[in-house]
């Protein structure tokens, strides 16, 4: 920023008042800043891609967007030698080609799907209109409204998706929402001061104060989406790793390591708080002959499914693991003996019920067998009941209703 100070640089403070000083952002050293700016970015984005994002395609886009906009901005130094109109087409043309991308990046990180096929309309039908501004007028307040109109349109749509979904997933969506608005709404106010007094916008490089704060608000604000959306990447793997660390990767349940840990947690609250509880273990009947008859692929899609509709039938504090294979087990808090022998039964024969694609599309069911055991308050006080032992009982139970037959409970 710098200050007009009228005839005379060194006048007075009294005198500037005198001659209605005016504050202005000096357009060259804004750009030189927004290009180093962005190519700090650009390089950013292309390391942490190569060292992160393998498996983050959303980031690579982003990083292409950036490098758009950077050359976008390159290109405006070409005014000097090339005429306005062309060298105006092609700057605004890279900017705003970078802004879709960007869209496009968000869009599959959001709701991973692309960018609606009206976005690239409204790129390619404002390409035309700036095509059609730059051969009819020479104005340079034309081409700026319309540039930053249609800048400005190109972000509604992924504005939209955010402020939809943002809310509900990586914190640093929400930052990344507010600062695309900030960017939407200097474009727009932008667009509308230029036609209100186009005798300020008679050049890019004209001083004043609307112009510079408008486009270094609307760069400065992108810079920090881009940011916005490295540390979404980031929360992002971060939080897959946890999973990956807690969960199996096939069902979704938690793994045995995890499920050993919370079923701890779960005998100790129970033990605490005087409360029964119990633990159910199931096993998928001949899951060998599901495999060997219709594939491993429908093996993992019976397991997958099997897990579905043992979830939609639990709460939400009870704990669901998968012990390892085709064995699955259940810690139920607030359960008494009567309650578990009750879901057990539900679960056998709601598993039994379910219909399944085998393979060539026949229909194939499975069973299951289940050993539950459940502890009231007396055996909660007994310092030897733990986890161990209970898993061992339910397993010798579960072991027991194979032996019988397969497609049964058994209870101690
Ligand atoms: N598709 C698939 N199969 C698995 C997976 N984990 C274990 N299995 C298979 O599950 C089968 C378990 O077979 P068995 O232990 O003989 O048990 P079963 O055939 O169910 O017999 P019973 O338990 O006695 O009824 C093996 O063929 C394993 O290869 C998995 O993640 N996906």
């Amino acid at each position: 920023m710098q200050e007009t100070r009228g005839a005379g640089g060194n006048a007075a403070p009294q005198q500037l008042v005198g001659q209605c000083s005016v504050t202005i952002i000096h357009l060259p050293t804004v750009l030189i800043a927004l290009v180093t700016g962005y190519a700090m970015l650009v390089l950013d984005l292309f390391l942490a891609r190569r060292s992160l994002m393998a498996d983050r395609p959303e980031l690579r886009t982003w990083a292409y967007g950036s490098l758009l906009l950077l050359l976008g901005l390159l290109a405006i130094p070409l005014r000097r030698w090339i005429p306005l109109g062309p060298a105006i087409l092609l700057g605004n043309g890279l900017m705003a080609m970078g802004l879709t991308v960007y869209g496009q990046a968000l869009h599959q990180f959001v709701c991973q799907r692309n960018l609606p096929r009206a976005t690239w309309i409204l790129f390619g039908s404002g390409l035309l209109l700036m095509a059609w501004t730059a051969l009819h007028t020479t104005s340079y307040a034309y081409y700026a409204a319309a540039a930053s109109f249609w800048f400005a349109l190109l972000l509604v749509p992924t504005l939209h998706v955010l402020w939809r979904n943002a809310w509900k997933l990586e914190p640093s969506l929400r930052t990344l929402s507010v600062m695309l608005g900030v960017c939407c709404a200097a474009l727009t106010a932008r667009g509308a001061h230029a036609l209100m007094e186009p005798g300020r916008y008679v050049d890019l490089m004209q001083p004043g104060w609307t112009q510079g704060l408008t486009l270094l608000t609307a760069f400065l604000a992108l810079i920090g989406v881009s940011f916005g959306f490295l540390l979404a990447n980031f929360e992002r793997t971060q939080r897959q790793m946890e999973q990956l660390a807690s969960h199996d990767e096939l069902t979704g349940c938690y793994n045995r390591a995890t499920a050993r840990s919370m079923l701890e947690h779960l005998l100790d609250r129970c033990r605490r708080e005087r409360t029964p509880m119990a633990l159910v273990l199931l096993d998928l009947d001949h899951f060998k002959r599901v495999n060997d008859e219709h594939g491993h692929l429908v093996g993992d899609l019976v397991l997958r499914r099997f897990s579905e509709a043992v979830r939609l039938r639990l709460r939400a504090s009870d704990v669901f693991g998968r012990m390892g294979g085709e064995e699955f087990c259940i810690g139920l808090p607030l359960t008494d003996r009567a309650g578990a022998l009750e879901l057990a039964e539900d679960l056998r024969q709601t598993i039994a019920a379910l219909l399944m694609p085998g393979r060539n599309g026949l229909p194939l069911q499975i069973t299951v067998s289940a050993g539950v055991v459940a502890i009231g308050s007396m055996q909660l006080e007994d310092l030897d009941t733990t986890v161990e032992l209970l898993y061992g009982t339910a397993d010798d139970l579960l072991y027991r209703a194979k032996h019988l037959g397969r497609n049964r409970v058994m209870i101690a």
